[in-house]
C-alpha cells in the first residue's frame, strides 16, 4: 500500500492514528491507516465511493461505537491520551471531536435550544446570560447570527437547508470542540449555500482542526491544506493539498485526480 506505516506516534499533533484498522463484521472496511492531523489545518479524505472514508472519519470520535458490527484495531490519540481507552469518556470525547453530518440534522427544537442543548448538558454556562452568550457566539461563529437572530425561538427545521448546516455548525462549536469532522457537508446544499460553507470552514480553521470527507475534489483543493486519498479501504497518499493535486506520487492518486475513475 503506502508509505504511511510504521512510523511513531507523533507528538504535537492534535490528532494522531496508527495502524487503523476497520471491519464490519467479516468485511473489512479499513487497513492499516496512519495519519496525523493538525490544529489550523483543514485536512480533506477524498476517494470513490466505498473506499472508507466515512468510516475512517467516524474512528476520530468513536461514531462507529455506534455500529453494533462495526470492530476498530490499531491506536487513535488525541493530545496524546489514546481516544479507545476505557479511560476516556465518549460523551466527553464526541464534545472534543465534534461532527457535521452529510444531511443537516437539527433537532426539532427552537434555533437557541438547538446551540444551547449541548454547553447545558456539558455545564459550560454559569447562568442564563452566560448560556446567552455562548449561543450568540457560536451563532456568530457558524456565520448565521445576523440572519436568526431575531427569531431564536422559530424552530430550526424550519431554516433553509445551508443555514441548517450552518446551525449544526454553530451546535458543534457550541460545546467548544478541538477538531470538526465534517463527512461531505455540502452535498445536499446548493451552490450558492455550499460556497458559504466553504467559507466558514475558511474562517474556522484558525480555531480548530477540521477533517472533511468530500467526494468533490474541486472542494477538498479549495478548502484543504492536506489531503489523503483513500482507496480501497486504503490510505494511499498523504500530503500537501498542492502536492497532491499537482504532483501527486503513487499512480492510484494520479489517476483518481485526472478522474480516470470515481
Ligand atoms: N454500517 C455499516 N455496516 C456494514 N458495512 C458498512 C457500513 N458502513 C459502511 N460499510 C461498508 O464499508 C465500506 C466503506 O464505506 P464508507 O461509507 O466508509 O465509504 P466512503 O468512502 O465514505 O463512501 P461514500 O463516499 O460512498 O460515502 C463500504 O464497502 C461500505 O459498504
Amino acid at each position: 500500500m503506502t508509505d504511511a506505516t510504521p512510523f511513531p506516534t507523533g507528538t504535537g499533533h492534535k490528532m494522531s492514528a496508527r495502524g487503523v484498522s476497520v471491519s464490519y463484521g467479516d468485511k473489512q472496511a479499513i487497513r492499516d491507516v496512519s495519519i496525523d492531523v493538525d490544529m489550523d489545518h483543514v485536512t480533506a479524505f477524498i476517494g470513490p465511493s466505498g473506499c472508507g472514508k466515512s468510516t475512517f472519519l467516524r474512528t476520530l470520535n468513536r461514531m462507529n461505537d455506534t455500529i453494533a458490527s462495526a470492530r476498530v484495531t490499531g491506536e487513535i490519540t488525541l493530545d496524546g491520551e489514546d481516544i479507545y481507552s476505557s479511560a476516556m469518556d465518549v460523551v466527553q470525547l464526541r464534545a472534543r471531536v465534534g461532527m457535521v453530518f452529510q444531511k443537516p440534522n437539527p433537532f426539532p427544537k427552537s434555533i437557541y435550544e438547538n446551540v444551547a442543548y449541548g454547553p447545558r448538558i456539558h455545564g459550560l454556562a454559569a447562568s442564563k446570560g452566560a448560556l446567552d452568550g455562548i449561543v450568540e457566539q457560536s451563532l456568530r461563529r457558524a456565520g448565521l447570527w445576523d440572519e436568526v437572530k431575531d427569531r431564536l425561538s422559530d424552530s430550526g427545521t424550519a431554516l433553509s437547508g445551508g443555514q441548517q448546516q450552518r446551525l449544526c455548525i454553530a451546535r458543534a462549536i457550541a460545546v467548544d470542540p478541538e477538531v470538526i469532522l465534517m463527512d461531505e457537508p455540502c452535498s445536499a446544499l446548493d451552490p450558492i449555500a455550499t460556497a458559504k460553507i466553504e467559507e466558514l470552514i475558511h474562517e474556522l480553521k484558525g480555531r480548530y482542526a477540521i477533517v472533511i470527507v468530500t467526494h468533490n475534489m474541486q472542494q477538498a483543493a479549495r478548502v484543504s491544506q492536506k489531503t489523503a486519498f483513500f482507496h480501497l479501504g486504503q490510505l494511499v497518499e498523504y500530503g500537501d493539498t498542492d502536492n497532491i493535486f499537482t504532483a501527486p506520487k503513487q499512480e492510484r492518486t494520479k489517476d483518481y485526480i485526472t478522474g480516470r475513475y470515481g
